[in-house]
């Protein structure tokens, strides 16, 4: 079984390297969505979303939100990029015997968005 936790944060990032209007400095509401795959236990959690969010807004959420993302990474900060580098922060500390993270997706726009799973690495 899937479940699913959604978060939002407000970031500011120009992106490098890049001709047109996103190289100058802009900002997003991001949404990001993870999705933990596993067996519900004898209470019927995959995870519990309490300790979901918890894990996600140390380990991603505040070190993004209101930040200017071109500070924060030394990569261009694509939505692709930023993705690769929340499946590296969230798949260890998603990871137990019954269950792991399966899927990101990355909401920069209300019209664009990239995610990741296990097999596109
Ligand atoms: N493959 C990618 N393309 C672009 C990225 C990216 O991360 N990966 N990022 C940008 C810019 O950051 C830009 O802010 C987003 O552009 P866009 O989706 O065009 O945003 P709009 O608000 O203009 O979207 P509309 O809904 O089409 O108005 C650019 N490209
Ligand atoms: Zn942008």
């Amino acid at each position: 079984m899937k479940v699913t936790k959604i978060f939002t944060f407000d970031s500011a990032h120009n992106l490098v390297n890049y001709n047109g209007k996103c190289e100058e400095l802009h900002g997003h509401t991001y949404k990001l969505e993870v999705t933990v795959e596993g067996k519900p236990d004898e209470e019927g959690m995959v995870i519990d979303f309490v300790k979901l969010k918890e894990i996600v807004s140390e380990k991603v959420i505040k070190r993004l939100d209101h930040k200017y993302l071109n500070e924060v990474f030394e990569f261009n900060t694509t939505c692709e990029n930023i993705l690769l580098w929340m499946w590296n922060e969230l798949k260890d500390v998603l990871t137990e015997d019954r269950y792991r993270l399966y899927k990101l997706k990355l909401w920069e726009t209300s019209t664009s968005f990239a995610e990741i799973t296990e097999e596109d690495l």
